[in-house]
């Protein structure tokens, strides 16, 4: 091992992995390679040869091309650069935004059927408007680094390095422009840029005093912190309030039930809830963040049986064991949806869940392989995918969103 470090070989490319890296075989040894499409022969430099059964390596040219290779749509990522100079976060710009969709649907189905055994047929779907404008001008935020001497910009792929840009083509406009890249920040770390729905850009540096913002999904606002969890994609929230509101299932749904949102930010899914079943729909909206639940808790007060609680879902869906039986009852009708981040639930929360057998599931993802665990260790409990939906809320990247129903 060390021989091929840095050396060039050529490499043909034969199918696509989880976290947007291709795949290719050097003497019978995988080879993760990245900036590359499946179908195609490429010249690659190998980045990493320590480990026994698989190689890393970044493509340097191109050999045979895929019809889907497109020019990068952002220079500062292209396969132009070396690869250490190469700026994360948008490892799918070469490909043709279709091509990427075909190649999300693969990684989702695969992991379903190989660890979920769960088959499944589903389209990631675009955010509308997105086609028009090659999934360009989509982030609300981004977070930029800043490196010894104060510079900003993205880290490199794959790395802890900071880059140098002039450009954001994957943010808005709006946060585009108030993206300080020619500006130095000594002694920070980070700086946070993002644009709300109202009352313009704004720059987070470091750890600086948190404020309230106001976003808007259709006729509804939601109040947060501006360090606080949102969807980044402009159109996610309304996308997967859609999306939640249609995988619901209304003869499962009982609005008087125990009905629960966990790791529910500030209360986005809770509300697509009580927006789909009326004034009188009880839910309980969970998150460890106790000032996302303080803004959840007055996002949601329309709904007089709406609750926010503090707590870590994986103690708190513990507590529901000593449950009075009237509570039990109310659980078993419950509808649980759930939208943890991209770690997914894991054994303690679904295990939780499946205690109390909720009459449905509806778990948000982005993480198809942390989803087809996930749904793993539902089906142990009886528990079975009977809906799905996909989407693309991160083109140019390897990310997407699954939105799954699952009923016993
Ligand atoms: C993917 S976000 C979803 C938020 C919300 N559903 C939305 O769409 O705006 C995940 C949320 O889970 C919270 N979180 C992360 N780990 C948690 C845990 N162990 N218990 C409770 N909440 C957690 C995060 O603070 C974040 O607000």
């Amino acid at each position: 091992m060390g021989d091929f470090l840095g050396k060039d070989v050529e490499l043909d490319v034969t199918s696509i992995a989880h976290g947007g890296i291709s795949v290719a075989r050097l003497d019978g040894r995988v080879v993760f390679v990245s900036d590359a499409i499946p179908g195609e022969r490429v010249v690659a430099r190998i980045s990493d040869d320590s480990k026994k059964s698989f190689w890393r390596a970044d493509t340097v040219s191109v050999v045979e091309a895929s019809p889907h290779r497109r020019d990068h749509v952002w220079s500062a990522a292209s396969i132009d650069r070396d690869p250490a100079d190469r700026a994360g976060g948008a490892e799918f710009g070469h490909i043709a935004l279709e091509h990427q969709r075909a190649l999300k649907k693969q990684v989702l189905t695969e992991a379903l059927e190989r660890m979920g055994k769960t088959t499944v047929d589903v389209d990631v779907q675009p955010v509308p408007g997105d086609d028009e404008v090659n999934g360009l001008g989509w982030r609300t935020r981004i977070s930029l680094h800043v490196d010894e001497q104060g510079h900003v910009g993205p880290y490199a792929a794959r790395s802890h390095r900071v880059v140098r840009v002039d450009d954001l083509p994957l943010a808005t406009a709006e946060v585009e422009t108030a993206a300080p890249l020619d500006q130095t920040f000594p002694g920070e770390e980070r700086v946070d840029v993002l644009a709300p729905s109202e009352g313009g850009a704004r720059l987070i540096i470091g750890d600086q005093r948190r404020t309230t913002i106001v976003e808007r999904v259709g006729e509804r606002e939601f109040r947060l912190d501006d360090a606080g969890f949102w969807q980044v994609h402009r159109g996610a929230a309304g996308v997967l309030t859609e999306a939640v509101q249609a995988l619901v299932d209304p003869a499962r749904f009982d609005p008087r039930a125990h009905n629960l949102d966990l790791y529910g930010g500030v209360g986005l899914l809770a509300a697509a809830v009580g927006d789909r079943f009326g004034q009188a729909t009880r839910i309980t909206s969970v998150e460890a963040d106790a000032r996302a639940t303080d803004h959840a808790a007055e996002n949601l007060q329309e709904w007089i049986g709406a609750t926010a609680e503090t707590g870590r879902v994986e103690r708190w869906i513990r507590q529901l064991a000593d449950a009075p039986a009237s509570d039990r009852s109310r659980l078993k009708a419950a509808t649980v949806v759930l939208d943890p981040p991209r770690s997914g639930a894991g054994k303690a929360v679904v295990d939780g869940i499946a205690s109390f057998e909720p009459a449905q599931v509806v778990y948000v993802a982005c993480d198809p392989v942390a989803l087809a665990r996930d749904v793993a260790l539902f089906r142990e409990h009886g528990y079975e995918a009977e809906a799905v939906q996909a989407f693309d809320l991160f083109p140019h990247t390897h990310h997407l969103e699954t939105v799954v129903r699952l009923i016993r």
